[in-house]
């Protein structure tokens, strides 16, 4: 079942498209990264979906529903996370979470019960001080327990990692894969794959407010590297000599080695002419790029 599901959802603003027709579905309990660079539209994607911006086209559906013509049933099944959540510094974090709380119209005993469980849950149970000397990263982890104050069946979770320690991304990244295992359904956005991967099952790359990759992990790394070509690392006895296959696109040379640029897996074809020209290989391989650099190539190429 989608639980969530965009269709041509659109944002322009001033004549130009922050968002640009997005089409995408988040399936139950999927942990769905959203990335890219900064100024792509992610926020913007992420406040529509919420209820809080208005497309100028497109719809946007949290489960069954239509956020912006039943955005409070949308409300209730929805929790967020903004990107720099605020609170008053000068309330604890239960007392903050009571203050959010009315918000639900929550019970006042369920509503002490949740909080006492969620401020627990995310590791602040034994804390008593005032907000405002918190952490960055006690600060997201209390924008997480607010995120799930109403037990909500889809997260919205806009940078959430931006800015914490490597510790306290870890500690982020355990919560929210321990949220998902409780068959919640997770959309995080962030501009570093990189934090996103080790907790993502599915990843969508979002440039200039257009989807331009949506898969696993895996899927993205190959679909994006074949739009990119091979890159092929070749070893022999010897002086390496030219290679002639024409869907070489670019070669660098280096006595005993070359790397090369194909556009596609040409493995067989160099085996063949190296073999002809009586050339002994040490080593032929198709190079892997990273996720990360894969990334990196065509979201920022031509900025
Ligand atoms: N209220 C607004 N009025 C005019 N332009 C806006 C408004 N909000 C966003 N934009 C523009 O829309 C584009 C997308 O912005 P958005 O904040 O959604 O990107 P983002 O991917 O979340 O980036 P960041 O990580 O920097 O927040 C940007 O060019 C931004 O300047």
């Amino acid at each position: 079942m989608d639980m969530i599901k965009t269709e041509n959802l659109t944002k322009t603003y001033d004549g130009v498209n922050a968002v640009d027709g997005l089409e995408l579905t988040v399936g139950k309990g999927e942990v769905y990264g959203f990335i890219g660079p900064n100024g792509a539209g992610k926020t913007t994607t992420i406040g529509m979906m919420v209820g809080l911006i208005e497309p100028s086209a497109g719809k946007c559906f949290v489960r069954d529903v239509d956020v912006t013509r039943n955005p409070l049933e949308a409300k209730r099944i929805t929790g967020y996370l903004p990107d720099g959540v605020g609170f008053y510094g000068n309330l604890t974090a239960r007392q903050n979470l009571k203050y959010f709380s009315r918000f639900y119209a929550m019970k006042d005993a369920d509503a002490d019960k949740r909080i006492g469980e969620l401020i627990g849950y995310v590791g602040l149970g034994k804390v008593e001080k005032p907000v405002g000397s918190y952490s960055r990263g006690m600060k997201q982890r209390l924008g997480l327990a607010q995120a799930l104050l109403n037990d909500p069946e889809v997260v919205f979770l806009d940078e959430p990692t931006n800015g914490l320690d490597p510790q306290g991304v870890v500690q982020f990244r355990n919560i929210i894969k321990d949220i998902s295992k409780q068959g919640k359904t997770i959309f995080f956005s962030s501009h570093i794959l990189e934090e996103v991967r080790h907790v993502c099952n599915t990843i969508g790359i979002i440039s200039k407010g257009k989807l331009i990759a949506h898969g696993t992990p895996d899927e993205v790394r190959k679909k994006m590297s074949k739009s990119e070509g091979v890159t092929i690392v070749v070893k022999v006895i010897g002086d390496m000599p030219r290679l002639t296959d024409p869907r070489i696109l670019q070669a660098t040379y280096n006595n005993g080695s070359a790397i090369l640029q194909a556009s596609e897996d040409i493995r067989d074809s160099i085996s063949d002419e190296l073999y002809h020209k009586s050339f002994r290989i040490r080593e032929l391989r198709v190079e892997e790029r990273s996720l990360e650099e894969i990334f990196l190539e065509s979201v920022y190429r031509g900025d």
